[in-house]
Protein backbone atom coordinates (compact mmCIF):
# COMPACT_ATOMS: atom_id res chain seq x y z
CA UNK A 1 0.00 0.00 0.00
CA UNK A 2 0.97 3.38 -0.13
CA UNK A 3 0.11 6.80 0.29
CA UNK A 4 0.19 9.91 -1.45
CA UNK A 5 1.72 12.92 0.32
CA UNK A 6 0.50 16.20 -0.21
CA UNK A 7 3.09 19.10 1.50
CA UNK A 8 4.59 19.94 -1.77
CA UNK A 9 1.96 17.94 -4.04
CA UNK A 10 4.78 14.90 -3.96
CA UNK A 11 2.82 11.95 -4.56
CA UNK A 12 3.86 8.53 -2.47
CA UNK A 13 6.43 6.58 -2.09
CA UNK A 14 5.34 2.85 -2.60
CA UNK A 15 6.09 0.49 -0.29
CA UNK A 16 7.04 2.94 2.22
CA UNK A 17 6.25 3.49 5.97
CA UNK A 18 7.14 6.77 6.32
CA UNK A 19 4.70 8.50 3.81
CA UNK A 20 3.19 11.59 5.73
CA UNK A 21 0.02 12.12 5.23
CA UNK A 22 -1.42 10.15 2.42
CA UNK A 23 -4.49 9.07 0.45
CA UNK A 24 -4.67 11.97 -2.00
CA UNK A 25 -6.56 14.07 -3.06
CA UNK A 26 -6.18 15.93 -6.49
CA UNK A 27 -6.01 19.57 -7.06
CA UNK A 28 -5.57 21.58 -4.06
CA UNK A 29 -3.22 24.84 -2.35
CA UNK A 30 -0.86 22.58 0.20
CA UNK A 31 -0.18 23.46 3.46
CA UNK A 32 3.16 21.72 4.64
CA UNK A 33 1.88 19.01 6.46
CA UNK A 34 -1.01 19.12 4.97
CA UNK A 35 -2.79 16.73 2.62
CA UNK A 36 -2.46 18.02 -0.03
CA UNK A 37 -2.70 17.60 -3.80
CA UNK A 38 -0.83 17.36 -6.59
CA UNK A 39 -2.30 19.26 -9.64
CA UNK A 40 -3.78 22.50 -10.01
CA UNK A 41 -6.07 23.80 -12.49
CA UNK A 42 -9.59 23.20 -14.11
CA UNK A 43 -11.84 20.65 -13.67
CA UNK A 44 -12.45 17.30 -15.58
CA UNK A 45 -15.17 16.46 -17.53
CA UNK A 46 -17.87 18.19 -15.65
CA UNK A 47 -20.91 17.70 -18.43
CA UNK A 48 -23.17 16.82 -15.99
CA UNK A 49 -24.45 13.39 -16.75
CA UNK A 50 -28.09 11.91 -15.51
CA UNK A 51 -27.83 12.03 -11.85
CA UNK A 52 -24.78 13.09 -10.93
CA UNK A 53 -23.32 16.30 -9.13
CA UNK A 54 -21.36 18.06 -11.66
CA UNK A 55 -19.12 20.43 -10.86
CA UNK A 56 -20.04 23.81 -13.02
CA UNK A 57 -17.62 26.03 -14.71
CA UNK A 58 -15.22 23.89 -15.49
CA UNK A 59 -12.68 23.52 -18.27
CA UNK A 60 -13.38 23.02 -22.15
CA UNK A 61 -10.71 19.62 -22.40
CA UNK A 62 -10.91 17.34 -25.27
CA UNK A 63 -10.39 14.73 -22.92
CA UNK A 64 -13.43 15.31 -20.60
CA UNK A 65 -17.21 13.72 -20.52
CA UNK A 66 -16.31 10.56 -21.87
CA UNK A 67 -14.78 7.92 -19.54
CA UNK A 68 -11.10 7.11 -20.82
CA UNK A 69 -9.64 3.89 -22.29
CA UNK A 70 -6.29 3.50 -20.35
CA UNK A 71 -3.46 1.26 -22.24
CA UNK A 72 -0.63 -0.04 -19.96
CA UNK A 73 2.33 -1.61 -22.32
CA UNK A 74 5.35 -2.93 -21.06
CA UNK A 75 5.97 -1.26 -17.63
CA UNK A 76 8.77 -1.53 -15.81
CA UNK A 77 8.88 0.25 -12.72
CA UNK A 78 12.40 -0.17 -10.43
CA UNK A 79 13.19 0.09 -6.96
CA UNK A 80 17.05 1.16 -6.08
CA UNK A 81 17.82 -1.20 -3.58
CA UNK A 82 21.58 -2.09 -1.71
CA UNK A 83 21.75 -4.94 -4.52
CA UNK A 84 21.40 -2.35 -7.18
CA UNK A 85 18.04 -1.72 -9.33
CA UNK A 86 15.32 -4.12 -8.94
CA UNK A 87 11.97 -4.31 -10.74
CA UNK A 88 9.14 -4.18 -8.76
CA UNK A 89 6.81 -4.06 -12.25
CA UNK A 90 8.52 -6.59 -14.53
CA UNK A 91 6.96 -5.40 -18.16
CA UNK A 92 3.26 -5.19 -17.20
CA UNK A 93 0.73 -4.83 -19.99
CA UNK A 94 -3.07 -4.00 -19.09
CA UNK A 95 -6.09 -2.54 -21.10
CA UNK A 96 -8.51 -1.16 -19.11
CA UNK A 97 -11.55 -0.47 -21.04
CA UNK A 98 -13.49 3.13 -20.59
CA UNK A 99 -16.50 2.68 -18.54
CA UNK A 100 -15.08 -0.39 -16.68
CA UNK A 101 -14.28 -0.78 -12.95
CA UNK A 102 -10.97 -2.76 -12.91
CA UNK A 103 -9.99 -4.35 -9.71
CA UNK A 104 -6.47 -5.30 -9.16
CA UNK A 105 -5.95 -7.80 -6.85
CA UNK A 106 -2.79 -9.55 -5.49
CA UNK A 107 -0.43 -10.59 -2.23
CA UNK A 108 0.94 -7.90 -0.70
CA UNK A 109 4.08 -6.57 -3.02
CA UNK A 110 2.98 -7.69 -5.97
CA UNK A 111 3.45 -4.49 -6.99
CA UNK A 112 -0.49 -3.23 -6.90
CA UNK A 113 0.43 0.58 -5.62
CA UNK A 114 3.32 0.50 -7.88
CA UNK A 115 1.19 0.27 -10.98
CA UNK A 116 -1.86 2.68 -9.44
CA UNK A 117 0.99 5.42 -8.62
CA UNK A 118 2.66 4.83 -12.64
CA UNK A 119 -1.00 5.60 -13.66
CA UNK A 120 -0.70 9.04 -12.44
CA UNK A 121 3.30 9.16 -13.60
CA UNK A 122 3.81 9.41 -9.56
CA UNK A 123 6.50 7.38 -8.97
CA UNK A 124 8.77 8.59 -6.46
CA UNK A 125 12.91 7.82 -6.01
CA UNK A 126 13.82 5.33 -4.81
CA UNK A 127 11.56 4.17 -7.86
CA UNK A 128 11.19 5.32 -11.57
CA UNK A 129 9.50 4.37 -14.35
CA UNK A 130 12.37 2.67 -16.38
CA UNK A 131 10.44 1.65 -19.63
CA UNK A 132 7.16 0.89 -21.21
CA UNK A 133 4.16 3.48 -21.86
CA UNK A 134 0.71 4.39 -19.95
CA UNK A 135 -1.69 5.77 -22.71
CA UNK A 136 -4.76 7.43 -20.95
CA UNK A 137 -7.24 9.01 -23.53
CA UNK A 138 -7.49 12.06 -23.96
CA UNK A 139 -4.24 12.82 -22.20
CA UNK A 140 -1.31 10.46 -24.23
CA UNK A 141 1.28 8.90 -22.65
CA UNK A 142 1.36 9.95 -18.81
CA UNK A 143 5.18 8.75 -19.13
CA UNK A 144 6.11 11.58 -21.01
CA UNK A 145 4.23 14.56 -18.74
CA UNK A 146 6.32 16.08 -16.53
CA UNK A 147 5.80 19.57 -14.83
CA UNK A 148 3.24 21.73 -15.17
CA UNK A 149 1.62 19.57 -17.48
CA UNK A 150 1.34 16.25 -15.65
CA UNK A 151 -0.10 18.49 -12.44
CA UNK A 152 -2.93 19.92 -14.68
CA UNK A 153 -3.06 16.41 -16.07
CA UNK A 154 -3.81 14.84 -12.77
CA UNK A 155 -6.25 17.71 -11.52
CA UNK A 156 -8.79 17.61 -15.11
CA UNK A 157 -8.61 13.99 -15.30
CA UNK A 158 -7.48 12.09 -12.37
CA UNK A 159 -9.01 11.44 -9.33
CA UNK A 160 -7.20 9.56 -6.81
CA UNK A 161 -6.93 8.07 -3.40
CA UNK A 162 -4.12 6.20 -1.90
CA UNK A 163 -4.65 4.20 1.14
CA UNK A 164 -4.23 5.78 4.53
CA UNK A 165 -6.22 8.78 3.26
CA UNK A 166 -7.16 9.25 6.47
CA UNK A 167 -3.79 10.95 7.07
CA UNK A 168 -3.62 13.23 4.20
CA UNK A 169 -5.57 16.26 5.55
CA UNK A 170 -4.41 19.92 6.61
CA UNK A 171 -4.87 19.51 10.57
CA UNK A 172 -5.04 23.59 10.14
CA UNK A 173 -8.42 23.67 8.06
CA UNK A 174 -11.41 22.91 7.93
CA UNK A 175 -12.44 19.97 4.98
CA UNK A 176 -14.75 22.46 3.86
CA UNK A 177 -11.74 25.33 3.60
CA UNK A 178 -9.49 22.86 2.08
CA UNK A 179 -12.78 21.76 -0.73
CA UNK A 180 -12.46 25.31 -1.40
CA UNK A 181 -8.62 25.91 -1.41
CA UNK A 182 -8.92 22.89 -3.86
CA UNK A 183 -12.00 24.22 -6.01
CA UNK A 184 -10.29 27.17 -6.47
CA UNK A 185 -6.66 25.55 -7.34
CA UNK A 186 -8.89 24.49 -10.29
CA UNK A 187 -10.67 27.12 -11.22
CA UNK A 188 -13.87 25.96 -10.37
CA UNK A 189 -16.32 29.11 -10.63
CA UNK A 190 -19.37 27.90 -8.81
CA UNK A 191 -17.94 27.32 -5.65
CA UNK A 192 -21.01 26.83 -4.04
CA UNK A 193 -22.43 23.96 -6.57
CA UNK A 194 -18.81 22.40 -5.29
CA UNK A 195 -19.96 22.47 -1.52
CA UNK A 196 -23.32 21.41 -2.23
CA UNK A 197 -21.70 18.02 -4.61
CA UNK A 198 -19.23 17.79 -2.16
CA UNK A 199 -21.81 17.12 1.00
CA UNK A 200 -24.39 15.31 -1.37
CA UNK A 201 -21.23 12.67 -1.70
CA UNK A 202 -20.61 12.45 2.22
CA UNK A 203 -23.93 12.24 2.81
CA UNK A 204 -24.19 9.18 0.07
CA UNK A 205 -21.17 7.94 2.16
CA UNK A 206 -23.34 7.96 5.76
CA UNK A 207 -21.76 11.08 6.86
CA UNK A 208 -23.63 14.26 8.01
CA UNK A 209 -22.41 16.61 4.87
CA UNK A 210 -22.56 20.47 6.97
CA UNK A 211 -20.76 18.45 9.61
CA UNK A 212 -18.32 17.20 7.95
CA UNK A 213 -17.40 20.08 5.68
CA UNK A 214 -16.95 22.27 9.08
CA UNK A 215 -14.98 19.49 11.15
CA UNK A 216 -10.90 19.50 11.46
CA UNK A 217 -9.02 16.36 10.45
CA UNK A 218 -8.58 15.49 14.14
CA UNK A 219 -12.32 16.12 14.37
CA UNK A 220 -12.78 12.60 12.04
CA UNK A 221 -12.81 9.18 13.20
CA UNK A 222 -10.09 7.48 10.51
CA UNK A 223 -13.36 5.73 8.32
CA UNK A 224 -14.64 9.49 8.10
CA UNK A 225 -11.59 10.45 6.60
CA UNK A 226 -10.87 8.13 4.13
CA UNK A 227 -14.94 8.55 3.14
CA UNK A 228 -13.15 12.51 2.71
CA UNK A 229 -10.50 11.18 0.83
CA UNK A 230 -13.38 9.44 -1.50
CA UNK A 231 -15.16 12.54 -1.87
CA UNK A 232 -12.15 14.97 -2.96
CA UNK A 233 -11.36 12.32 -5.27
CA UNK A 234 -14.68 12.56 -6.64
CA UNK A 235 -16.65 15.66 -6.00
CA UNK A 236 -14.35 17.42 -9.51
CA UNK A 237 -15.67 14.78 -11.73
CA UNK A 238 -12.40 13.60 -12.97
CA UNK A 239 -13.18 10.80 -15.64
CA UNK A 240 -10.80 8.37 -14.55
CA UNK A 241 -10.51 7.65 -11.00
CA UNK A 242 -7.64 5.41 -9.11
CA UNK A 243 -8.69 3.97 -5.77
CA UNK A 244 -5.38 2.48 -3.90
CA UNK A 245 -7.68 0.85 -0.81
CA UNK A 246 -9.41 3.52 -0.15
CA UNK A 247 -11.61 2.12 3.28
CA UNK A 248 -8.82 -0.20 5.08
CA UNK A 249 -10.18 1.97 7.94
CA UNK A 250 -13.63 1.12 7.51
CA UNK A 251 -15.25 -2.37 9.13
CA UNK A 252 -15.75 -4.68 6.66
CA UNK A 253 -19.90 -3.91 6.03
CA UNK A 254 -19.08 0.07 5.77
CA UNK A 255 -16.01 -0.85 3.37
CA UNK A 256 -18.67 -3.09 1.54
CA UNK A 257 -21.15 -0.10 1.04
CA UNK A 258 -19.15 2.82 1.13
CA UNK A 259 -17.52 0.74 -2.38
CA UNK A 260 -20.84 0.11 -3.67
CA UNK A 261 -21.77 3.81 -3.43
CA UNK A 262 -18.41 4.38 -5.59
CA UNK A 263 -19.56 1.72 -8.17
CA UNK A 264 -23.20 4.11 -8.19
CA UNK A 265 -21.43 7.04 -8.81
CA UNK A 266 -19.03 5.34 -11.27
CA UNK A 267 -22.50 4.07 -13.35
CA UNK A 268 -24.04 7.42 -12.88
CA UNK A 269 -21.10 9.72 -13.86
CA UNK A 270 -19.75 7.38 -16.46
CA UNK A 271 -16.13 7.12 -15.44
CA UNK A 272 -13.36 4.41 -15.80
CA UNK A 273 -12.29 3.44 -12.27
CA UNK A 274 -9.61 1.24 -11.10
CA UNK A 275 -9.28 -0.30 -7.78
CA UNK A 276 -6.92 -1.78 -5.63
CA UNK A 277 -7.95 -4.10 -3.02
CA UNK A 278 -7.17 -7.05 -0.96
CA UNK A 279 -10.58 -8.09 -0.82
CA UNK A 280 -11.67 -10.33 -3.63
CA UNK A 281 -15.42 -10.64 -2.36
CA UNK A 282 -15.39 -6.81 -2.89
CA UNK A 283 -13.92 -6.98 -5.86
CA UNK A 284 -16.69 -10.03 -6.92
CA UNK A 285 -18.98 -7.54 -6.16
CA UNK A 286 -17.73 -4.06 -7.36
CA UNK A 287 -15.66 -4.75 -10.49
CA UNK A 288 -16.32 -5.46 -13.60
CA UNK A 289 -12.90 -6.94 -14.60
CA UNK A 290 -9.72 -8.21 -13.10
CA UNK A 291 -6.54 -8.48 -12.89
CA UNK A 292 -4.41 -10.45 -10.60
CA UNK A 293 -0.82 -9.81 -10.17
CA UNK A 294 2.02 -11.62 -8.87
CA UNK A 295 5.96 -10.54 -8.77
CA UNK A 296 4.84 -7.22 -10.85
CA UNK A 297 3.38 -8.89 -13.35
CA UNK A 298 -0.40 -9.32 -14.31
CA UNK A 299 -0.66 -12.98 -14.53
CA UNK A 300 -3.95 -12.94 -15.36
CA UNK A 301 -6.65 -10.60 -16.47
CA UNK A 302 -10.29 -10.61 -17.90
CA UNK A 303 -13.90 -10.29 -16.57
CA UNK A 304 -15.18 -10.69 -12.99
CA UNK A 305 -16.95 -13.25 -12.95
CA UNK A 306 -15.18 -15.29 -15.41
CA UNK A 307 -11.88 -15.04 -13.32
CA UNK A 308 -13.43 -15.91 -10.14
CA UNK A 309 -15.69 -18.45 -11.69
CA UNK A 310 -12.67 -20.41 -13.42
CA UNK A 311 -9.53 -19.26 -12.84
CA UNK A 312 -6.93 -20.31 -15.58
CA UNK A 313 -3.65 -19.30 -13.73
CA UNK A 314 -3.07 -21.25 -10.83
CA UNK A 315 -2.01 -18.39 -8.66
CA UNK A 316 -5.81 -17.11 -9.31
CA UNK A 317 -7.16 -20.36 -8.34
CA UNK A 318 -5.13 -20.79 -5.11
CA UNK A 319 -5.45 -17.20 -4.41
CA UNK A 320 -9.49 -17.97 -4.44
CA UNK A 321 -9.29 -21.00 -2.79
CA UNK A 322 -7.60 -19.17 0.33
CA UNK A 323 -10.93 -17.35 0.45
CA UNK A 324 -13.88 -19.96 2.08
CA UNK A 325 -16.73 -17.50 0.83
CA UNK A 326 -15.40 -17.45 -2.49
CA UNK A 327 -14.48 -21.67 -3.12
CA UNK A 328 -18.25 -21.94 -1.21
CA UNK A 329 -16.20 -24.97 0.65
CA UNK A 330 -14.78 -23.57 4.35
CA UNK A 331 -13.17 -27.27 4.48
CA UNK A 332 -11.41 -26.84 1.23
CA UNK A 333 -10.02 -23.07 2.13
CA UNK A 334 -6.42 -22.99 2.78
CA UNK A 335 -3.75 -20.65 2.81
CA UNK A 336 -1.61 -19.92 -0.01
CA UNK A 337 1.36 -21.92 0.95
CA UNK A 338 4.91 -20.41 0.67
CA UNK A 339 5.59 -16.41 0.27
CA UNK A 340 5.32 -13.82 -1.93
CA UNK A 341 8.37 -12.74 -3.71
CA UNK A 342 10.70 -9.88 -2.40
CA UNK A 343 12.24 -7.36 -5.19
CA UNK A 344 15.51 -9.31 -3.78
CA UNK A 345 13.83 -13.07 -4.45
CA UNK A 346 12.22 -12.65 -7.79
CA UNK A 347 13.39 -15.80 -9.97
CA UNK A 348 16.09 -14.37 -12.12
CA UNK A 349 14.44 -16.59 -15.08
CA UNK A 350 11.12 -18.28 -16.34
CA UNK A 351 8.36 -17.63 -14.28
CA UNK A 352 7.69 -15.17 -11.07
CA UNK A 353 5.49 -17.74 -9.44
CA UNK A 354 7.72 -20.84 -10.29
CA UNK A 355 8.39 -21.51 -6.29
CA UNK A 356 4.98 -21.61 -5.13
CA UNK A 357 3.35 -23.45 -8.50
CA UNK A 358 1.54 -26.86 -8.54
CA UNK A 359 1.61 -27.22 -12.14
CA UNK A 360 5.53 -26.12 -12.81
CA UNK A 361 7.13 -28.00 -15.89
CA UNK A 362 10.59 -27.53 -16.59
CA UNK A 363 9.99 -24.58 -19.26
CA UNK A 364 8.78 -22.53 -15.95
CA UNK A 365 12.44 -22.18 -14.47
CA UNK A 366 13.76 -21.31 -17.53
CA UNK A 367 11.21 -19.23 -19.69
CA UNK A 368 9.41 -16.30 -18.95
CA UNK A 369 5.46 -17.63 -19.68
CA UNK A 370 3.69 -14.58 -22.51
CA UNK A 371 0.88 -13.25 -22.05
CA UNK A 372 -1.92 -14.99 -24.49
CA UNK A 373 -5.26 -13.60 -24.07
CA UNK A 374 -8.61 -15.48 -25.51
CA UNK A 375 -12.03 -14.27 -25.72
CA UNK A 376 -11.04 -11.11 -23.36
CA UNK A 377 -9.32 -13.30 -20.72
CA UNK A 378 -5.12 -13.02 -20.49
CA UNK A 379 -3.06 -15.65 -18.55
CA UNK A 380 0.73 -16.02 -18.35
CA UNK A 381 1.01 -19.61 -17.79
CA UNK A 382 2.86 -22.49 -19.14
CA UNK A 383 0.64 -25.00 -18.13
CA UNK A 384 -2.33 -23.08 -19.26
CA UNK A 385 -0.88 -21.89 -22.76
CA UNK A 386 -0.05 -25.63 -23.67
CA UNK A 387 -4.05 -26.98 -23.26
CA UNK A 388 -5.05 -24.15 -25.39
CA UNK A 389 -2.62 -24.16 -28.03
CA UNK A 390 -3.93 -27.55 -28.56
CA UNK A 391 -7.46 -26.76 -28.26
CA UNK A 392 -6.52 -24.23 -31.15
CA UNK A 393 -4.41 -27.15 -33.40
CA UNK A 394 -8.02 -29.01 -32.89
CA UNK A 395 -10.53 -26.23 -33.97
CA UNK A 396 -7.77 -25.58 -37.16
CA UNK A 397 -6.92 -29.09 -37.94
N1 LIG B 1 10.20 2.86 -1.92
C1 LIG B 1 10.52 1.60 -2.17
N2 LIG B 1 11.80 1.16 -2.13
C2 LIG B 1 12.11 -0.12 -2.38
N3 LIG B 1 11.21 -1.06 -2.71
C3 LIG B 1 9.93 -0.68 -2.80
C4 LIG B 1 9.51 0.66 -2.53
N4 LIG B 1 8.17 0.72 -2.69
C5 LIG B 1 7.77 -0.52 -3.03
N5 LIG B 1 8.81 -1.36 -3.10
C6 LIG B 1 8.77 -2.78 -3.43
O1 LIG B 1 8.12 -2.93 -4.68
C7 LIG B 1 7.29 -4.09 -4.66
C8 LIG B 1 5.87 -3.70 -5.02
O2 LIG B 1 5.36 -2.89 -3.95
P1 LIG B 1 3.87 -2.30 -3.98
O3 LIG B 1 3.71 -1.43 -2.79
O4 LIG B 1 3.61 -1.74 -5.32
O5 LIG B 1 3.03 -3.65 -3.79
P2 LIG B 1 1.50 -3.83 -3.37
O6 LIG B 1 0.98 -5.00 -4.14
O7 LIG B 1 0.78 -2.55 -3.55
O8 LIG B 1 1.62 -4.19 -1.84
P3 LIG B 1 0.55 -3.87 -0.65
O9 LIG B 1 -0.64 -4.70 -0.93
O10 LIG B 1 1.30 -4.31 0.56
O11 LIG B 1 0.27 -2.41 -0.68
C9 LIG B 1 7.43 -4.73 -3.28
O12 LIG B 1 8.42 -5.75 -3.34
C10 LIG B 1 7.91 -3.56 -2.44
O13 LIG B 1 8.69 -4.01 -1.35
Amino acid sequence: MTALSHGAGEPPRPGSASVPGSASVPGSASVPGSAAVPGPTSVPGSAALPGSAAVPGTATDPGAGTAPGVRVRDLTVVYKTPLGELPALGGVSLTIAPGTVTGIVGESGSGKSTLALSLLNAVQPPGRIAGGSVEIDGLGNVVDLGGDRLRRARGRHLGYVFQAAQNSLNPLKTVGKQLLDLGRSHEVDDLPALVRDAKDLLERMGLDGARVLDSHQHELSGGMRQRVGIMLALVLNARLVILDEPTTALDMITQATILRIVREIHDERGLTTLMVTHDMGVAAEVTDRLAVMYGGRVVEHGRTMEVLGSPAHPYTRALITAIPRLSGDTGQSRALPGRPPTLGTLPARGCVFQERCPLRMDICTTVEPPSITENGRTVACHAVEAPMTAERRKEHA
